[in-house]
């Protein structure tokens, strides 16, 4: 059975979600300094995006400005506003985006750059991703080399997106993970679940070694 959508919020109901959400995952140390942004789909045209330069943990609702999916990004909006506002023209299904900047996603994303993907398989928590039902399923996370040119990188995205439906998140490597979801609620969980997931890989690595 697959999770119902949550329903596209109003700007003030999206500004509280993702001042939450910002504080939420700033106690837990997944976006240092002002690293990270957020976004919230209000409507099938519309998303509220963070503002660019500000600590995400300390969000306040004048933080939160409008952006329209199909236009250029409001001014002062994130840097990175491109590749939300990709995933809510490729992703009709998607609630919410979340970008972050762990110690965990940064390194892994550099070590395991010229593999082009992270392949998770074999743990139980991969059935907090969408809607994997199977720690046998293998959720393939495409990794993307860094690139300051946002445009550029949210087209290679987007190409990714269009030819992988099974994808719930990507990283950047040497940056940072980004993931989405069907609500809000979903999309965070999908940052907690990967943190561990991306923890559990980079820990084979040191077995191995
Ligand atoms: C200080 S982190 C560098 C920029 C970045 O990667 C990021 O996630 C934050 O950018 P924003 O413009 O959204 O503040
Ligand atoms: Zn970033």
């Amino acid at each position: 059975m697959s999770i119902e959508p949550a329903p596209a919020a109003n700007l003030s109901e999206a500004a509280r979600e993702i001042v939450e959400v910002g504080r939420f995952l700033s106690v837990r140390n997944f976006v240092p300094a002002t690293s990270g942004n957020f976004s919230r789909r209000l409507d099938a045209r519309t998303a509220a995006v963070t503002r660019s330069g500000v600590d995400k943990g300390e969000l306040v609702e004048a933080d939160i400005l409008v952006a329209d999916i199909h236009a250029p990004p409001p001014k002062g909006s994130s840097a990175e506003t491109p590749l939300h506002l990709q995933l809510y023209r490729d992703r009709p299904e998607a609630q919410a985006v979340l970008h972050t900047h762990s110690v965990v996603a940064a390194l892994l994303s550099n070590l395991r750059l010229a593999e082009g993907e992270l392949v998770l398989q074999d743990f139980e928590l991969l059935k907090a991703l969408g809607d994997t039902r199977t720690h046998e399923a293998a959720v393939s996370i495409p990794i993307f080399p860094n690139d300051q040119d946002i445009p550029r990188l949210a087209d290679k995205v987007t190409a990714m997106l269009q030819k992988r439906t099974d994808l719930v998140a990507y990283l950047i490597a040497g940056h940072g993970l980004y993931t989405w979801g069907r609500s809000m609620a979903e999309a965070r969980r999908h940052v907690v679940a990967l943190e561990h997931l991306l923890t559990y890989e980079l820990e084979k690595m040191k077995v191995r070694r």
